[in-house]
């Protein structure tokens, strides 16, 4: 263990790109499997782990919509997310926002109410526990029409007060944010923050579209930016955030190696990076993985960690008092590490 990881184990982080489903790590999925009577197509751990071998974003998303096949009642909902929050707390995660697929789960029969309420009350329990605070936002998945991500916000009425926002996930290529400009203003409208994955694989343009169609107010991942000089000016003026994903990117092909990897990059281009883990399960690490593994293969310093954790709680959507409380914190942490 070297005295940068240290560093990095010992700092208070937010987590901004989460989404929970992702975190179904393979031993509770035969859990879940077990205990619903639901056959999978693996005989172990290991054969789990051998089949997360991506050449792409949506080689990823079969396994990963297979996988939450699982997931039935509002117990493996509350037991899924107690089990992350159990997991970062032992990175020194203090904050977290979190996406959530509705719809891969009301396709299959499961109740909106058993998915959200057995998050939400995880949630609850998590703070209680932990002390991690946290939000939900309810993501579209981007491959399905408009028509259904209304029914979705429409199913999500109980519980606006809940959620933080709303997200856009899925198969990038091909479904740009334009496709969804509606059912945003509409979730605008409510209150709802506003989140979309955009130039994950698709083009600079969709980050173009996220930003002035749909007015979000972060960006999830953001690397292919970085081919647009015009459009790099403009998030950094904005300070828009971006949620990177390093660990995502290297097992969905996005980068060649982490050596190879823009984060560096674009914190030195200034623009307001953040680190996390995506699908943790399935991209082989946690937040603490994922800011270790770059720091490595980037050389980074501890004046670029502190950025990057700064970053993170800049980004995020807590209180003031909260935001003082850990960045006073991280203050002190860099200091005298
Ligand atoms: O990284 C991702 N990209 C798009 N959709 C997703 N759904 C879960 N993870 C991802
Ligand atoms: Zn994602």
């Amino acid at each position: 263990m070297t005295q940068l990881h240290e560093f990095i184990k010992s700092l208070p982080k937010a987590e901004l790109h989460l989404h929970i489903e992702g975190s179904l790590e393979p031993e509770q999925m035969f859990e879940m499997a077990r205990r619903n009577g639901i056959a999978l197509p693996y005989s172990t751990v290991d054969d789990i782990r051998t089949a997360y071998a991506f050449g792409n974003l949506q080689e990823f998303l079969d396994l990963y919509y297979a996988g939450m096949s699982v997931l039935q009642t509002r117990q493996d909902f509350y037991d899924l997310t107690y089990a992350y929050l159990q997991r970062i707390h032992a990175d020194n995660c203090r904050h977290v926002e979190i996406f959530f697929d509705a719809q891969a789960h009301t396709e299959r029969g499961i109740a909106f109410a058993d998915v959200i309420e057995g998050i939400l009350n995880a949630l609850e329990q998590g703070e209680a526990d932990f002390g991690i605070t946290s939000h939900l936002i309810l993501s579209f998945l981007r491959h399905l029409s408009e028509e259904d991500a209304f029914k979705t916000l429409e199913q999500a009425e109980p519980y606006y007060d809940r959620l933080l926002g709303v997200g856009l996930d899925s198969s990038e290529m091909g479904h740009p944010p334009s496709k969804f400009e509606r059912v945003f203003a509409k979730s605008n409208a409510l209150g709802l923050k506003l989140f979309a994955h955009a130039g994950e694989e698709g083009p600079p343009i969709y980050v173009y579209e996220a930003l002035d169609i749909l007015k979000v107010d972060r960006i999830d991942h953001g690397n292919r930016s970085l081919e647009d000089d015009a459009l790099v000016n403009r998030l950094v003026s904005e300070g828009m955030t971006l949620t990177v994903c390093p660990l995502s990117n290297l097992k969905l092909c996005v980068v060649d190696d982490l050596k190879n990897h823009p984060l560096k990059t674009m914190l030195d281009l200034g623009l307001a990076v953040t680190v996390n883990s995506d699908d943790p399960s399935y991209f082989g690490g946690y937040i603490n993985d994922n800011y270790i593994r770059i720091a490595d293969a980037l050389d980074l310093s501890k004046d670029d960690i502190v950025k990057l954790v700064k970053n993170g709680f800049d980004g995020a959507y807590m209180s003031d008092a909260r935001k003082c409380e850990v960045m006073e914190e991280l203050k002190i942490r860099s200091c005298t590490t």
